[in-house]
């Protein structure tokens, strides 16, 4: 379901050089599989996950998902898979502060084009146990709620891939369980494919396909 042909990716720093990040020859993930992406902080896995969403563009190579090459969308084509194909827990949350727990998520579906789904919304959020949360805004909750919130969110529209940043960077064991949980089971039911960055060992532990961003990224064989 997801495909990249020789991606690179660099930044460009502000004395106007080149900073390269990402040279990958070849990754694949199947359709429903899911895995976990560690690395050492810096190294690129955030970027490789906007690479993959189409938020930022590959320099060069190709990003595949479901056989549609990016490349060969518009911008707005762009976003239309991404809505319809890709849920993406942000490092950052990027909750709307306006609006409530519940709005958020079904705002996020909303942008899906396919309508919106209450129950759930609400069914997802309460799974999150964040059932009394619902009415409140992002700024009225803790930074691990809002993950939590950002989970639902992510899931809300039955996504064909899950991308998903330290989802359970900001939240306590007993939560970090449960978000992990809620995304496998979710991702089993209804066939999603999964890449999840995290730092945690004990996560990691539970995937049978863990891969390290510095093995599949020539860049940092040669560098490091
Ligand atoms: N917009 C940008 N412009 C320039 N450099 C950037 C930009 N975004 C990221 N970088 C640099 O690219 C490198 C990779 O960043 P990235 O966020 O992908 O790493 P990461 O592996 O996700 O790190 P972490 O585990 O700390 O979240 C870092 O050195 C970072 O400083």
């Amino acid at each position: 379901m997801l495909l990249l042909e020789n991606v690179k990716k660099s930044y460009i720093e502000p004395n106007g050089q080149p900073l390269p990040i990402l040279e990958i020859p070849r990754f694949e993930l199947s359709d429903a599989e899911q895995m976990i992406l560690i690395g050492r902080s810096g190294c690129g896995k955030t970027t490789l996950l906007h690479v993959i969403s189409g938020i930022s563009h590959a320099d060069s190579g190709s990003v595949q998902i479901d056989g549609i090459d990016l490349r060969r969308l518009s911008e707005q084509g762009r976003d239309r898979l991404r809505a319809e194909k890709i849920g993406y827990v942000f490092q950052t949350f990027n909750l709307l502060p306006a609006f409530t727990a519940l709005e958020n998520v079904l705002l996020g579906m909303a942008f899906s084009g396919r309508g919106t789904d209450r129950g759930r919304a609400i069914q997802l959020l309460e799974r999150v146990g964040l059932a009394e949360r619902m009415s409140h805004k992002p700024k009225t909750m803790s930074v691990g709620e809002q993950q939590r919130v950002a989970v639902a969110r992510a899931l809300a529209n039955r996504p064909r891939l899950l991308l998903a940043d330290e989802p359970t960077a900001n939240v306590d064991p007993g939560n970090q369980q449960s978000i992990i949980d809620l995304i496998r089971q979710t991702c089993n039911e209804e066939k999603i494919a999964l890449m999840m960055v995290t730092h945690s060992l004990e996560v990691a532990g539970q995937f049978d396909r863990v891969e390290r961003l510095d093995e599949i990224n020539q860049l940092s064989k040669v560098t490091s």
